[in-house]
């Protein structure tokens, strides 16, 4: 069974067309890396997946998702921890998540304090938590240093691992993973 499968979809935002006439699908395993200029429609596409944006045309069919994209979704006022585990189905996955995310240190700094690679980082460690087969990543690499790069591609391949499926949008390449790629044009 697909984790997401896109028939036909076409998206208008912004008073024009960003795409039409778009299929896709992903398995469990399968990561596929959305290109293309500023403006192109790659966030709207991982909105639609997700389930925020209604299409135009077309179908959409997600299986349970989490999306990491700029706005971390966590309590600015609450330590890192505590501010994960509201996402945690069983709570107790916190302590590994923050360790896959190489957040161990920073488990009871308030969230409105981390920097912005340590809050990039803090939405994966949300969205490996969720259980959520399917990821929605936008930008994942912004903001992130080598070794945090390391972490990300680590994750990544965990998640596929396990049988989940990645749909991120990206200007950079990324680890992890044999990225599909599909490219969105002007
Ligand atoms: N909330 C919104 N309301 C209206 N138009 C929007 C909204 N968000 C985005 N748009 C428009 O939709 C178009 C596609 O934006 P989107 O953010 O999907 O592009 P993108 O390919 O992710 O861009 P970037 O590479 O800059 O992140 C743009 O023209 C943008 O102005």
């Amino acid at each position: 069974m697909s984790l997401l499968a896109l028939h036909n979809v076409a998206c208008w935002r912004g008073g024009r067309l960003l795409f039409d006439g778009l299929d896709l699908v992903l398995q469990a395993g399968d990561a596929m890396l959305v290109t293309g200029p500023n403006g192109t429609g790659k966030s709207s596409l991982l909105r639609l997946a997700a389930g925020l944006l209604r299409p135009l045309g077309g179908r959409v069919e997600a299986a349970r998702c989490a999306l990491a994209d700029e706005r971390p979704a966590l309590d600015p006022e609450l330590p890192l921890a505590a501010a994960l585990a509201f996402w945690a189905p069983a709570g107790g996955a916190v302590p590994a998540a923050l360790t896959a995310a190489g957040l161990d240190a920073l488990a009871e700094v308030p969230v409105r304090l981390l920097s912005t690679g340590q809050l990039r980082r803090a939405s994966l460690a949300r969205v490996s938590l969720s259980g959520a087969p399917l990821w929605l990543l936008d930008e994942p690499a912004n903001g992130l240093d080598a070794g945090s790069l390391d972490l990300l591609a680590a994750l990544v391949a965990r998640h596929l691992a396990d049988g989940g499926a990645i749909l991120a949008a990206s200007h950079q390449p990324l680890g992890g993973a044999r990225w599909q790629t599909l490219e969105l044009a002007r």
